[in-house]
């Protein structure tokens, strides 16, 4: 028997949003897959050729890239950070609207940063490190996971870089957007070997580029 195609998807706030188009691509899971007591990780769907996977977001993006998972949803932030070749993001999904910005101290940056290199709080050192460089400034990054708009009370670090939406979260903790490095929405990504092998992953391409249409 055909093994069931494997779609990961983000635990998190994008789902709400995802499950909604997946639906409409005929991606359903079970009805386990939203009682918040079931701590399984793999769910059949109503389909019995296709399993959905929740994990943490950048993991979505690293278990299609190994072809663990053929099929996935994740934010363009993390198909930047990581630039798998093995990737392939062919549809914008128009949903997770948000930015990725440098963000400081509203009441000024540490005089540890100089003008030639800063040290910045961050979950996109690469992101980080290739923004500061395009601008001739050296950037030494503090990975975090999560939280980062403590670090600069803290002396962790001058600045940080992260995800922004409604700007609340820099708003109560005292920092201010300096510049956006990109925006971002949520892609359908794919395993590209599984692209060109499995006509099944073409098909569910096809099906999301005609609803996100
Ligand atoms: N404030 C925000 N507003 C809108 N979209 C956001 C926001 N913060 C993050 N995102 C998007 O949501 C993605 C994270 O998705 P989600 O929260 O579903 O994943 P997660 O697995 O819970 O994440 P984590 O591993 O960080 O806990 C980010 O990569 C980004 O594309
Ligand atoms: O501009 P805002 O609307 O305030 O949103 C920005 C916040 O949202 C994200 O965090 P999330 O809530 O996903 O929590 P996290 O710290 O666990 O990543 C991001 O990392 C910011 O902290």
């Amino acid at each position: 028997m055909t093994k069931p195609l494997t779609f990961a998807v983000p635990k998190g706030r994008i789902l709400d949003e995802a499950l909604p188009l997946m639906a409409r691509a005929g991606v359903v899971p079970e009805a386990g897959f939203h009682d918040k007591a079931n701590r399984s990780l793999s769910f059949a769907c109503e389909d019995p050729g296709l399993r959905v996977i929740r994990v943490r977001a950048f993991d979505v993006a690293t278990f299609v890239a190994h072809g663990a998972a053929q099929v996935g949803i994740v934010g363009a932030d993390v198909i930047e950070e990581f630039d798998y070749s093995d990737l392939y993001a062919p549809v914008d999904l128009d949903i997770g609207y948000c930015r990725l910005s440098v963000a400081e101290p509203a009441s000024g940056v540490d005089p540890i940063d100089g003008a030639t290199h800063v040290r910045v709080a961050t979950k996109y050192p690469n992101l980080t490190r290739r923004h500061f460089e395009a601008r001739g400034v050296q950037a030494e990054c503090v990975k975090l996971n999560g939280a980062m708009e403590i670090a600069p009370e803290l002396g962790l670090a001058g600045r940080i870089v992260d995800l922004v939406s409604s700007g609340q979260t820099l708003k109560d903790n005292g920092l201010v957007e300096v510049s956006t490095i990109m925006e971002i929405t949520a892609r359908l990504i794919v395993n590209r070997a599984a692209l060109k092998t499995d006509p099944r992953v073409a098909a569910l391409v096809e099906q999301f580029r005609e609803i996100a249409g």
